[in-house]
């Protein structure tokens, strides 16, 4: 196995004395600024004027500051907003401020990857992208435990950026979990991939045709819907704890010999020949430029299909049952 990383490979000293700006108060934005100052470290976050997100950074603690002022007074810039949005923020607020041998870093690499953001030699560039929601970063801190980060060093201007970058990784609980090196090539490929294919697209598609499948032949929506989408969450649970042994040996019989029987022919040949279309579209670039252009276009197609599925009978369901379940509602 590759080597891992986790709390005890950690020289914590490098980020003793330094302050940490996060750009963006969002998913990423709340976990990694609320982790880091409770690891201890001096965390600002960096806001535009008027953001919605800053009375919640400040009633939850941190000091807020222009996307410009954080970053002068920053060692390290984590950039936290959305990633159609950073090149812009970049070149206007963060470019201006970044001091010599400072850090510049990014919890996904697609900005630098494809050439968005070029950023000077005299800095360091490195990456940690937790392999998790913002949301679950933050949840699974505070519960004790980390997302598994992978970490990559683009720019080495100080000799420093890889130990700094793993001491951030445990900042944000990373180390706890495990913490991989990659590089930023492999983390946007394969991130962007996984997204696409598997986590997001892959899994809602099927979740979408296995409920359809069953209301179409008569079945009650709600009966589809704890089958396709509830138990979806149980099933994975069992994954994410204890692999696909765990998930066959808690599951009967009858459902691990259907799962063997049926699998294969739900996902088949042509859908792993289709993966590998996507994969090309992500390495040659195709699906950044087309994301790239979406943007440049103020989103009409994004904005079509958000609607469109917002729509789609599992939500109207899903939210009934849901509204039903005291725990999800403290949530
Ligand atoms: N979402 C995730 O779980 C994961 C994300 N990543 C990566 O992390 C990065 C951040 O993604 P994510 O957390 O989803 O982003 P979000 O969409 O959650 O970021 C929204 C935040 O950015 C702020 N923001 C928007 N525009 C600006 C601006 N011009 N200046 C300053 N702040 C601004 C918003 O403020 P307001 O609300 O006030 O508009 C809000 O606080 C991306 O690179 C992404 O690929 C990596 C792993 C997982
Ligand atoms: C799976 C989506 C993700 O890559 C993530 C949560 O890891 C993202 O971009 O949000
Ligand atoms: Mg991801
Ligand atoms: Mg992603």
């Amino acid at each position: 196995m590759k080597k891992m990383y986790y709390d005890q490979d950690v020289n914590w000293d490098v980020l003793q004395g330094k302050t940490v700006a996060v750009i963006g108060y969002g998913s990423q934005g709340h976990a990694h600024a609320l982790n880091l100052k409770e690891s201890g470290v001096n965390v600002i976050v960096g806001l535009y004027e008027g953001s919605k997100s800053r009375e919640k950074a400040e009633a939850q603690g941190l000091k807020v500051a222009a996307v410009s002022q954080a970053v002068a007074v920053a060692d390290i810039t984590m950039i936290l907003i959305p990633d159609e949005k950073q090149a812009k923020v970049y070149r206007e607020e963060i470019a201006p401020n970044l001091k010599d041998g400072a850090a510049l870093a990014f919890a996904h690499g697609f900005n630098i990857h494809f050439n968005q953001i070029i950023p000077p030699a005299n800095i360091d560039v490195f990456m940690v992208a937790p392999k998790g929601p913002g949301h679950l970063v933050r949840r699974v801190f505070t519960e004790g435990g980390g997302v598994p980060c992978l970490m990559a060093v683009q720019q080495d201007y100080t000799g420093k950026a890889r130990e700094l970058a793993l001491a951030y990784a445990r900042g944000i609980g990373g180390t706890r979990a495990g913490v991989l090196v990659t590089t930023f090539q492999e983390e946007t490929e394969t991130d962007l991939f996984g997204e696409q294919a598997v986590l997001c697209g892959g899994v809602t598609a099927l979740i979408k045709a296995g409920f359809e499948t069953l209301v179409e032949a008569g079945y009650q929506p709600e009966s589809a819907y704890f089958e396709c989408m509830h138990e979806m969450k149980l099933i994975v649970d069992l994954l994410y704890e204890g692999g696909m042994a765990a998930m066959r040996y808690s599951v009967s019989d009858t459902a691990e010999y259907g799962d063997y029987v049926t699998g294969p022919r739900i996902i088949t040949d042509a859908t792993k020949a289709e993966m590998k279309k996507v994969l090309a579209e992500i390495q040659d670039g195709t699906f950044a430029r087309n994301w790239i252009l979406e943007n440049q276009a103020n989103r009409p197609s994004f904005t079509a299909t958000r609607r469109k599925e917002a729509n789609h009978p599992i939500e109207a369901v899903g939210k009934e049952l849901r509204g039903m379940m005291g725990w999800l509602k403290k949530k």
